[in-house]
């Protein structure tokens, strides 16, 4: 009896588990929202004007206040001094703030043709909505890999860290799948940019996709308020076990973190391989429709395999890691699975749909090994009571190629495709665009990702961080 009384919450599999559930409701929302104008790309440019600049400034948004205000690191220093309750709750409500305002922008006609500081206004407002969301859902995100590591060390933490990132990979995969059946379902007549001219068209609906993420969102906010409940009684067990509270966080601590080598190979890894990942989904299906031919309404079901690879692989390589180690090759194996799927994406050959399945297979195993590897490492070269620091210093250098990789990728493919802008501005039928120069960004940004997860392999047998190990403590 006595045993039972002093055992912590997070001893119990089901509570454990369970927690993990409820949290990966709220990413999930999250997840779906962040990718859910990807494969509107085509329809917002047909029925609203806008260029591939647009769409890249606005897909860039996501990271404009975390990495230029620093609301992620200042996001990760609330989340080290007032806990994950606290911060759990406020990023889920700005994540539904941010929806909301674009949700707004998206379904205001009268933006369609003024514009603000020279950027059409839709775009500027529908940027500024999700700039922040951005902060909402980067601030979840780093409060949900804390609340892992607090409920899971010890225990299965890699397989739940897949899991939960394999619950938002579902969002990522409904997110590329579901808009265009949902925006043609509710097609209706509204205003659109023919021309130049604003006139009122029958089209397909492009709200009712960031309204049916908006609902999601209010859910996974009321879910969080069901995790509260569990994270105060897996403290009020541990405290009447007796367990010490954490050394409480100092500011000392961000020194001890920018000092540290493993942390900034971990860092640059992980902005290289996510900007080489996650931007491509945003023009994923537009690729489709330029380089493979698929029509708009299909060309979504390819890029969604991505994502759905890895609801089974990422637990699968975190169990891996769990049992056997073998870390810091996994993340090798997945940056030279980049260049590969990367650079075959770029060659002017090959254009068939047959191979953009099988390329975008493997960038699911990809994106499978690197997060299964990479996330369950950061606490063995950070202290657990530096970690909603060091998650927030991680993703707020990878908020720079989030930001900035999306600007570049609308950018160059303008440049690149001259003749796209002239047939629109002419009212002649807008030729293809040529996907080349993008790609080439993409699997250049795959190459330095194998160096840098070299070097840290490198780094892992100098200091005996213990990457290739299990996690799993016998
Ligand atoms: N910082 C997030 C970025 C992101 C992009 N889409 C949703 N979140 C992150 O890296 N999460 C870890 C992951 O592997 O999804």
């Amino acid at each position: 009896m006595t045993e039972l009384i002093r055992r912590s919450l997070r001893d119990s599999k089901a509570a454990r588990w369970g927690a993990l559930g409820i949290i990966s409701i709220t990413m999930f929302a999250g997840y779906f929202l962040t990718d859910v104008m990807s494969p509107l790309k085509p329809m917002l440019e047909t029925e609203f004007g806008w260029s591939s600049t647009s769409y890249g400034i606005f897909t860039s948004a996501y990271g404009w206040l975390n990495v230029f205000l620093l609301m992620l690191i200042f996001g990760g220093i609330i989340l080290d001094k007032m806990g994950v309750r606290f911060t759990g709750l406020l990023s889920s409500f700005i994540m539904v703030i941010g929806a909301a305002i674009k949700y707004w922008a998206i379904t205001n006609p009268t933006l369609v043709d003024h514009t603000i500081w020279g950027i059409h206004a839709q775009v500027f407002l529908a940027s500024i909505g999700f700039a922040i969301f951005g902060v909402g859902v980067e601030i979840a995100g780093i409060t949900v890999s804390k609340i892992i590591v607090k409920w899971f060390k010890g225990y299965e933490m890699a397989l739940a860290m897949g899991m939960q990132m394999a619950v938002a990979r579902l969002g990522t995969m409904l997110a590329i799948a579901a808009p265009v059946p949902l925006a043609m379902y509710f097609s209706n007549i509204h205003t659109q940019v023919v021309n130049g001219e604003l006139v009122e068209k029958m089209g397909p609906s492009i709200s009712a996709p960031i309204a049916f993420a908006l609902v999601l969102l209010v859910i996974g906010f009321i879910a969080f308020f069901i995790y509260v409940g569990m994270d105060k009684k897996l403290d009020a067990s541990e405290a009447a076990n007796g367990e010490e509270a954490e050394d409480p966080f100092k500011f000392s601590d961000i020194g001890q973190i920018v000092t540290n080598k493993g942390f900034w190979l971990i860092a640059f890894l992980c902005v290289l391989f996510y900007s080489s990942v996650f931007p491509f989904i945003k023009y994923a299906a537009d690729l489709m429709v330029n380089k493979y031919g698929l029509d708009q309404q299909t060309a979504g079901i390819i890029p969604s395999l991505l994502p759905l690879g890895t609801l089974f692989l990422t637990p699968l390589f975190g169990g891996v890691y769990d049992k056997i180690g073998k870390g810091a090759t996994m993340m090798i194996i997945g940056a030279v699975l980049i260049i590969f799927v990367h650079t075959i994406f770029a060659l002017p050959i090959l254009n068939t749909w047959v191979v953009a399945v099988i390329l975008v297979i493997i960038l699911g195993i990809a994106l499978s090994l690197v997060p299964s590897a990479m996330w369950p490492s950061v606490p063995k070269i950070i202290p657990e009571k530096q970690l909603g620091t060091a998650f927030s210093l991680i993703f707020w250098i990878q908020n720079w190629g989030l930001m900035g990789v999306p600007l570049l990728i609308g950018y160059v493919l303008d440049k690149s495709n001259p003749q796209v802008a002239i047939a629109k501005a002419q009212g002649l039928e807008v030729p293809l665009y040529d996907y080349t120069n993008p790609m080439i960004i993409f699997a250049a940004l795959g190459f330095l990702a194998i160096i840098v997860s070299l070097l840290l392999k490198r780094e892992d047998r100098i200091k005996g961080y213990g990457l290739e190990l299990p996690n799993i403590q016998k």
